[in-house]
């Protein structure tokens, strides 16, 4: 039943409101001034409210203006009710947002009809504003979405000093999926992975698709162990989980998942921070073995190494004895071999110096296949070697040909190029190549 608050000085008005309003089955709301309106609809589901022009204290129109500062109330329609045609009132309420105006003595049917329009539309423009927050395919939060309602999360939890965790998400060996079964298996894949991230998290936590088959999820007053734990219990539920896509074929996924903590790391209630963090500790779990969960110190992982890990990228003061690559990062992704590392750098450099050049002749020849081969292998031996801007800019480009969105390869690349040639540079004069 949608309920109607009525605001009227005059009794008389209010009762016959009340009267015809329920006759017609809206649940009615009374209140006699501003004041308690304003009061009544912090607290109560309001579906709309008739809102008389003229009263004493708060008037009608600044009444109206308070409502729609406040951004829980600013889609709730507003019929004003005028006692005289006067025009300049109407249009100033028109003007600071009322839907519509009814003047009294009103007729029954004529309020009843505008009503009924003002609700029509209100209903018209949530369905219409919820389609833009949500991702069409697994119907989850999209990218954008996610993003708005994690950083209030954060700013909320920064206030009262509550700890939250944010968990990327990525579907193990996915490419093969689509390739194996064909494009709809695949998305029906996507579907039954959101659908058990509903599940298995609990309702305030947030969840979003924010790429391809990446999704994230942002827990607000967790504690990390608990949120890598959650984690850990959507990564069995999925390895457990038979995915029915048609033509009698069954199928399983496991996902790789990287969790970030804000009270882990120096100013982590910051959304990209928490986000790269929990991106780079995904991409370790890819590293490591796959259907795995990455986090800060867990009992399961070698704590030192990653908490090291962790505070040089979050100090982000990269040891810059190469340019451009982060030595502890790179160092201790060989276990702290100093030599190995050297002898990987001299192996990226003979492997990938020529990789600008060869991913520009690949744009331009639109290979997408030789492109993407170079682009993703660029992307994976980036990270290895502690180059984090250079993976942060080539993974861009990852997803951009993953895509197909062609119209961004050159500017994406561009970047790639810039840092690339920084990095090969670096080891170059480093490592005193000729
Ligand atoms: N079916 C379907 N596929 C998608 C969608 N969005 C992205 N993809 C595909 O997801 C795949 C992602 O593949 P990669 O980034 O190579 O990664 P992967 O195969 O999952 O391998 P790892 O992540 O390294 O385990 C690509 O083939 C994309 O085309 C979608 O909406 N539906």
């Amino acid at each position: 039943m949608q309920t109607i608050l009525a605001v009227d000085d005059a009794k008389d008005t209010l009762m016959l409101l009340e009267f015809d309003l329920q006759a017609e089955g809206y649940q009615v709301l009374t209140a006699n001034d501003g004041a308690s309106a304003l009061s009544i609809l912090e607290n109560e589901n309001v579906d709309m409210l008739l809102l008389d022009l003229y009263m004493p204290g708060i008037s009608g129109l600044d009444t109206l203006k308070a409502i729609r500062e406040n951004q829980d109330l600013i889609n709730l329609p507003v019929i004003m009710l005028s006692a005289s045609d006067d025009e300049d009132e109407i249009v100033s309420a028109l003007e600071f947002g009322a839907h519509d105006y009814v003047t009294k003595p009103y007729i029954a049917k004529v309020l009843l009809a505008r009503i009924r329009n003002a609700l029509r539309l209100k209903e018209k423009t949530m369905k219409l504003e919820n389609l833009a927050k949500t991702d069409f395919l697994t119907e989850v939060n999209n990218k954008g979405e996610f993003e708005h309602q994690a950083l209030k999360s954060i700013s909320q939890m920064s206030r009262i000093n509550h700890n939250l965790v944010i968990a990327m998400l990525d579907i193990d060996h996915f490419k093969a999926v689509n390739d194996t079964y064909g494009h709809d298996a695949g998305d029906i894949v996507l579907k039954h992975f959101a659908k058990e991230l509903t599940k298995t998290f609990r309702d305030y936590d947030i969840i979003g698709r924010v790429g391809g088959e990446e999704f994230a999820v942002c827990m607000p007053n967790t504690a990390q162990l608990d949120g890598y734990s959650a984690c850990e219990r959507f990564r069995v539920a999925l390895e457990n989980l038979i995915i029915d896509i048609g033509n009698d074929q069954t199928l399983s996924i496991t996902a790789s998942i990287g969790v970030a903590s804000a009270q882990h790391i120096d100013g982590g209630y910051d959304f990209s921070r928490l986000m790269h963090l929990a991106d780079q500790f995904l991409y370790q779990a890819k590293e490591q073995s796959r259907n795995k969960v990455v986090s800060h110190a867990t009992p399961i992982m070698e704590s030192e190494v990653n908490q090291q890990i962790e505070s040089d990228i979050m100090a982000n003061e990269s040891d810059e004895k190469y340019a451009g690559i982060d030595y502890q990062v790179g160092v201790n992704n060989v276990l702290g071999d100093e030599n190995l590392f050297k002898e990987i750098l001299k192996m990226f450099y003979d492997d990938h110096h020529q990789d600008g050049a060869n991913i520009q002749t690949a744009i331009s020849n639109a290979d997408q296949s030789r492109l993407k081969h170079l682009v993703h292998t660029l992307k994976g031996v980036a990270c290895s070697i502690g180059a984090m801007q250079l993976f942060e800019k080539t993974k861009e480009l990852d997803v951009a040909v993953n895509e197909g969105n062609t119209g961004s390869y050159q500017s994406l690349f561009d970047n790639v190029a810039h840092e690339l040639e920084r990095v090969i540079g670096g080891i170059k004069s480093e490592l005193d190549i000729r």
